[in-house]
């Protein structure tokens, strides 16, 4: 059997997720996918993916039928953990044996699709939303099917078209990545409101807040991303770069890293990420 995957790619479920990774995909700059390669899956398309289905023409369906699937050799499923296993008793009787399985469900392990899917190949991966502008990453687990089809490297190069793909090979870390990088740009975009809101409550205009703390986050990022990879600075030197002495940052930090301060908090809520993750896998859904 041949690893090419020239067939169809159906995305399941093309919520705020399934939307952004299409998005990712139908961008031609970044050798994405064509339009005509892709079929929407969802009862209630509406919002960004009923327009990118517009806007590129891509095939949208409520559900996958049988004669449907037999075009299809890539189904990502982005649907929610909580409807994950009522959606896949359908799918398991249409898709073909050789299909390739992709989940982006936070905490469905494995187990469940291979349950779902007998002697399919299949990847779990954890994306994120900036994947919409191909600034995202992606974690990613593959089973031994995958690798025995020789498909790890087929996947990858559907996933980087959205970011760089970080492979585990021990699925129970999916958890931690999810809470780092899955749920992290939620954590920036509160950073962002957050240091807005502490602006104007010190008396900027609101608009004039707002555009300060988003040059602020944006061009943090851009730096640290810039200094990571010419290797000239890392976060925490980037930091002290900012700090004089005795100065503004420091009576900032002396806040923030103090106890109980931002580096606690954030462990805090990593490993409630985590737990969640763990709950949402062992059927704990609600
Ligand atoms: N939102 C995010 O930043 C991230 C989400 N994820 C994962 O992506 C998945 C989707 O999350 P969101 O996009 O945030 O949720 P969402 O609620 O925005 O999207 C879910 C979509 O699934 C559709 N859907 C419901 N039942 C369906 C069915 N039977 N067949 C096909 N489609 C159906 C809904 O109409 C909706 O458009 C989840 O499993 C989540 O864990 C993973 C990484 C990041
Ligand atoms: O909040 C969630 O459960 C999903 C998974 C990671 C980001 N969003």
């Amino acid at each position: 059997m041949t690893s090419e995957r020239n067939g169809r790619l159906a995305l399941v479920g093309v919520g705020r997720m399934g939307a952004a990774m299409a998005t990712g995909w139908l961008r031609k700059s970044r050798g994405g996918v064509p339009a005509d390669r892709l079929i929407f899956i969802d009862p209630g398309l509406e919002g960004p993916a009923a327009d990118l289905a517009r806007e590129h023409g891509v095939t949208h369906l409520a559900s996958l039928d049988a004669k449907t699937a037999k075009s299809v050799d890539t189904l990502i499923l982005a649907v929610k953990p909580q409807v994950m296993e009522k959606v896949l008793p359908a799918l398991s009787e249409v898709v073909r044996e050789d299909t390739l399985i992709i989940s982006v469900a936070a905490g469905i392990g494995l187990r469940t699709f291979e349950k779902a899917f007998p002697g399919r190949p299949i990847v779990r991966n954890m994306p994120n939303v900036p994947g919409a502008i191909g600034k995202g990453i992606n974690v990613a687990i593959a089973n031994a099917r995958a690798d025995e089809l020789g498909l790890r490297k087929q996947a990858e190069t559907l996933l980087k078209v959205t970011g760089p793909v970080e492979w585990l090979e021990e699925e129970r870390l999916m958890g931690a990545a999810t809470g780092v990088s899955g749920s992290g740009p939620a954590y920036v975009f509160l950073m962002a409101e957050a240091l807005a809101r502490a602006g104007e409550a010190e008396g900027l205009p609101a608009d004039l807040a707002e555009r300060l703390a988003v040059a602020t986050v944006a061009g943090a990022g851009a730096m640290l991303e810039k200094s990571l990879k010419d290797g000239s600075a890392n976060a925490a030197e980037l930091r002290r770069s900012v700090t004089s002495p005795k100065g503004t940052t420091q009576a900032a930090l002396d806040v923030l890293m103090g106890e109980g301060g931002l580096p606690s908090l954030i462990h805090k809520a990593v490993a409630a990420a985590e737990k969640r993750s763990r709950e949402l896998g062992s059927g704990e859904k609600k």
